[in-house]
């Protein structure tokens, strides 16, 4: 119910649609307003957010998860909302019930009822109401879009859908339409907010409980970047420590309880077990992220995990967070750049402290579809190069 334009479809719709957003993630990367631009303005903006706090505890989950849904809205509507733009908070709001209702119990009856949960009130009605709020949002976007015909040079993900719906309206095969588009919309606002922005949310948590960890961070920032102000992702070559620490952030709490189901296409013989066409199949991430067999300290944060003995960076083939096969995930280059860019610039600006008479952050996750730190609170002190 809750997904259904490329994360939860198969066959052709899948395929097209799945291609499509590929391709034009990354014509979208390269092209004149690239995402990186965008996302720089984005995290500026959440740099100057911070410094009003003047160094006060502050709780920085809300500030994060609006600046990267503003992202996904640069690259689907071409435009960066107002964060205090009611319409757009309504949008963050929706992505967070709708996240939270697929991960409940009520979701599993709604699968296996709906006839019969149609009837009853719950928290279904309110993630229904929320994905029409979603969807008459898409739709007006579209709408202007399609006013403004900018899709013959065209500059975001809509534009980019209006071109193809046009090319291939002679194609009985075609599956682009406007009804795939506020979908596909959809999809990218739900998958790509929450996941991005909860590792954000970890990131800081363990910056705050390892003072060291983030103290040689910044000191590589400085010496490698000085006073160069703006960020770009090729920078990352150049910055192995923080890399690694992005990295192992995503590892140490993995943000997804598990992956996404899947259906076996065909039968498939693993390990001598016989996995039937049509099963549904759960990927365990968390448990590939924390394998004994992969990595030394499975259950402690440590950079180290990507870091050879001479410091310089290294891969692990166990690293998977963004899933593996003809299903990766298609957002995985812009999370890493969105990921690179806040962190650099946040680590770069603030030096991130607990609150007096707070010891240590709780790195026990919330479990839901995602799993986000519990609430906090930190100060972000201004380093006085910036
Ligand atoms: C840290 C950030 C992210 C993580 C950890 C993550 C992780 C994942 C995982 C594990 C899957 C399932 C892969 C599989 O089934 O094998 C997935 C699918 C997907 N992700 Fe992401 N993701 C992130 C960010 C994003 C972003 C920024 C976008 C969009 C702009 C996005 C869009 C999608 C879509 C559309 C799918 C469905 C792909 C399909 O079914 O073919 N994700 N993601």
């Amino acid at each position: 119910m809750v997904l259904k334009c490329i994360v939860n479809s198969n066959g052709e719709t899948w395929k097209q649609q799945r291609r499509f957003a590929v391709i034009t993630l990354r014509k979208l990367g390269l092209g004149k307003k690239s995402m990186e631009r965008q996302i720089e303005e984005e995290a500026n903006q959440l740099v100057e957010t911070f410094v009003h706090a003047k160094g006060q505890p502050l709780d920085p989950a809300s500030y994060i998860r609006n600046s990267v849904t503003n992202v996904i809205s640069a690259v689907t509507f071409g435009h960066l909302f107002s964060v205090e733009d009611k319409e757009f908070l309504q949008i963050v709001e929706a992505v967070q019930i709708i996240l939270k209702f697929s991960a409940s119990i009520v979701y599993v009856l709604y699968e296996l009822f709906p006839r019969l949960m149609n009837h009853l009130p719950g928290p279904h009605k309110k993630a229904f109401s929320c994905l029409a709020v979603m969807n008459s949002f898409a739709k007006k976007e579209i709408e202007k879009h399609k006013e403004n015909q900018a899709w013959h040079d065209p500059q975001d993900f809509i534009d980019f859908y209006l071109h193809q719906m046009e090319k291939s309206k002679k194609d009985p095969a075609s599956t682009y339409n406007e009804e795939n588009l506020v979908q596909c919309i959809i999809d990218l606002f739900i998958a790509g907010s929450d996941t991005t922005a909860n590792t954000l949310h970890w990131a800081l948590l363990f910056m705050a409980n390892h003072p060291d960890i983030q103290e040689k961070v910044h000191k590589e920032i400085k010496d490698v970047l000085g006073s160069v102000q703006s960020l770009s992702y090729q920078d990352k070559k150049k910055l192995p420590y923080t890399n690694a620490v992005i990295q192992e952030v995503q590892r140490a709490q993995y943000i997804l309880l598990f992956g996404v189901s899947r259906q076996c296409a065909k039968d498939v013989n693993m390990f001598h077990f016989l996995i039937p066409k049509g099963t549904f199949v759960i990927p365990d991430i968390y448990s590939v992220l924390h394998d004994p067999i992969h990595w030394e300290t499975p259950e402690a944060f440590n950079p180290n995990h990507f870091l050879d003995k001479d410091g310089l960076f290294v891969e692990n083939e166990a690293f998977l967070p963004f899933g593996a096969g003809a299903r990766i995930c298609p957002g995985e280059q812009l999370a890493r750049i969105e990921l690179f860019i806040f962190f650099t610039s946040l680590m770069r600006a603030f030096k991130f402290q607990l609150p007096d008479g707070v010891k240590e952050l709780s790195e026990e996750p919330i479990f839901g579809f995602t799993t986000p730190p519990h609430p906090y609170k930190l100060c972000a002190v201004p380093r006085c190069n910036t």
